[in-house]
């Protein structure tokens, strides 16, 4: 793959981007690789200098290394003698440029864009687990657990953004196309809009699930103004839009679906019960709740409107994980199959097969109650978790372990005392990649907002040991619920990922030894 110097600098004058040239030879030269990282350079390397923590030193590292070309925000010394793109913003060039360089991959594949504040990955792997029934398995996914580019075990690895920077976008989906995927499904984060990485992407189909404030915060978002400001444009650069009714700032999010998508591409959904007479759009498809268990939630889907009865998707299904906000994620995806020309057998075949790694593991344990590892890890998650395990199991004893990261995300803190206040029982304060904070001082800040009266609080800043005392501890009908790490099998402390063994292992010991023992015990 290449691209001349003269097709950049077309793409970033149409785009209004250039800010000045500086050709060294010809416009006819080639980059033949592209990179913003002076470790990762070849022969003609189209070189970006992005970013808050970029160093010019970083530009005369490239240039050393093979690196023809540079595009920055301001001419460098350090790239004398290198073609010079200037630019007035190098994160949206880089997006333009890279989707060029690797041939609009986008074009090659079916591309569906989710966000929400929670439930993305699971609406993600649900569909993913749908569409792999029509089209072989040649469903790409990009998503904050797994990227899957192709069929082959080394196509499947560990993504480390949500949404990946433009350039590994694009070339990721470059890769998917050319390994014969056919669909890409993909989480957009609402960094993804503020750091432009997904800048001049168009989705076939954008999903908003539901925004709650998260993510706020000196690394993240000023406010919640420019959260959500963020995760609308989803659906400003959606070809069709899957809206949940319910959300919050549902005229907000409809209108911005609005600004480019005529209303019958639009699509809404919302719990059978739910009824907001200011609502003045139809809502198009409905889900019922069914006799569930411990082992499977079971819904149904009917088809209200017209253009929703046009969708072969109505009718009875089953999934794997539990809690009722999985019937909301469930329908938003099966919708999805519906309009990407899937009906009801094929996607209720599909969506029964799904887990997602580290959402809501349930072990039932004899002597020690349910045990749920689930990623919960804001107060609207938190929420909906409790509120679930205290419907579902007719006000158990409710015994969580958590923390709160470090460096990020500090309104989370308030928010998981909040929570806790309403639902806990009792609660061991504990690590979760603490960065470059103090654990202690975040496991107070949670405690500050507890109200003792109701909660009881242990602080046990070693998490091995805080869920293993939290599983002792639970009787037979409490519930313990490991929150806030899924399957992560590190704690980033002090920008260094320690190894930890993963909240569901440590789990499976601590049940394993405690089943022995009451075995032991018995006998
Ligand atoms: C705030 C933010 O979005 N930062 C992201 C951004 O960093 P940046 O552009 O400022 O780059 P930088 O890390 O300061 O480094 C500067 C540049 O120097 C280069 N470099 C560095 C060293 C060297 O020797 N040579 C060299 O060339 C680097 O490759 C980089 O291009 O670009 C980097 C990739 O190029 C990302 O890794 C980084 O994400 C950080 C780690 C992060 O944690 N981001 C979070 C907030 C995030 O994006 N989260 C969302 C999910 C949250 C949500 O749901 O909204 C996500 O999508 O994951
Ligand atoms: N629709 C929903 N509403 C509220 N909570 C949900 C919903 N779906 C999932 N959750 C809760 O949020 C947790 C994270 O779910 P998931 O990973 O699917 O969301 P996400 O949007 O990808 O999250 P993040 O952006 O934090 O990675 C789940 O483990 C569950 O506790």
């Amino acid at each position: 793959m290449s691209i001349s110097l003269n097709t950049c600098i077309l793409i970033l004058k149409e785009h209004h981007l250039l800010k000045s040239s500086a050709v060294q030879d010809t416009v006819m030269t080639r980059m033949e690789y592209v990179s913003y990282d002076s470790r990762d350079i070849q022969t003609n390397t189209l070189f970006f200098c992005k970013g808050a923590g970029f160093r010019p030193t970083y530009l005369s590292m490239a240039k050393d290394n093979g690196a023809n070309c540079y595009v920055a925000e301001q001419p460098y010394p350090e790239g004398k003698g290198m073609h010079a793109l200037i630019v007035r913003d190098v994160s949206k060039a880089m997006a333009l440029l890279s989707a060029a360089f690797f041939r609009f991959p986008q074009d090659d594949l079916y591309v569906v864009g989710i966000t929400g504040t929670k439930g993305k990955t699971t609406t993600a792997y649900f569909l993913k687990g749908m569409l792999d029934q029509i089209n072989g398995g040649k469903t790409a996914l990009l998503s904050s657990v797994n990227n899957v580019v192709g069929q082959q075990p080394e196509d499947t690895f560990k993504s480390s953004l949500t949404t990946p920077e433009s350039l590994d976008l694009f070339r990721d989906m470059r890769n998917a196309a050319d390994n014969g995927m056919t669909h890409l499904v993909m989480e957009v984060s609402s960094q993804a809009y503020k750091k432009n990485r997904v800048f001049g992407l168009t989705y076939d189909l954008g999903f908003f699930l539901n925004i709650t404030p998260d993510h706020i915060g000196p690394n993240e978002h000023p406010n919640f103004a420019d959260y959500l400001h963020c995760k609308l444009q989803l659906l400003v650069n959606a070809r069709k839009c899957i809206i949940n009714a319910q959300t919050d700032r549902f005229s907000e999010v409809y209108a911005a679906a609005t600004t480019t998508t005529e209303p019958n591409s639009i699509y809404l959904f919302a719990d059978e019960q739910f009824a907001n007479p200011e609502l003045k759009e139809t809502i198009d498809f409905r889900y019922a709740a069914q006799e569930s268990d411990m082992v499977q939630t079971c819904f149904q889907v009917l088809c209200v409107s017209d253009k929703a009865k046009a969708l072969e998707i109505a009718g009875n299904y089953r999934l794997k994980m539990l809690g009722d906000f999985n019937q909301s994620n469930g329908t938003a995806a099966i919708i999805g199959a519906g309009l990407a020309g899937m009906n009801h057998d094929d996607a209720a075949r599909g969506i029964a097969a799904v887990t997602v790694p580290g959402r809501m593991q349930t072990e039932v344990t004899q002597e020690h109650g349910v045990v749920v590892v689930d990623y919960a890890h804001n107060e609207a998650s938190m929420m909906a978790l409790m509120g679930f395990m205290q419907r579902e199991f007719d006000n158990p004893k409710i015994i969580v372990v958590v923390g709160a990261p470090g460096d990020k995300g500090e309104s989370r803190r308030a928010g998981f005392s909040h929570s806790l206040n309403v639902y806990a029982d009792k609660v061991f304060l504990t690590t979760d990649d603490p960065g470059f904070e103090d654990p202690k001082q975040i496991a107070e800040e949670i405690n500050a907002g507890i109200d003792h009266s109701r909660v009881e609080v242990t602080f046990e800043l070693d998490r091995a040991k805080a869920i293993h005392d939290a599983i002792v501890l639970a009787g037979k009908n409490d519930v313990v619920l490991i929150c806030g790490k899924g399957e992560d099998n590190f704690q980033k402390i002090r920008g260094i990922d320690t190894p930890y063994l993963s909240d569901i292992t440590v789990a499976q010991q601590a049940i394993n030894e405690l089943e022995g023992q009451d075995e032991h015990f018995k006998h």
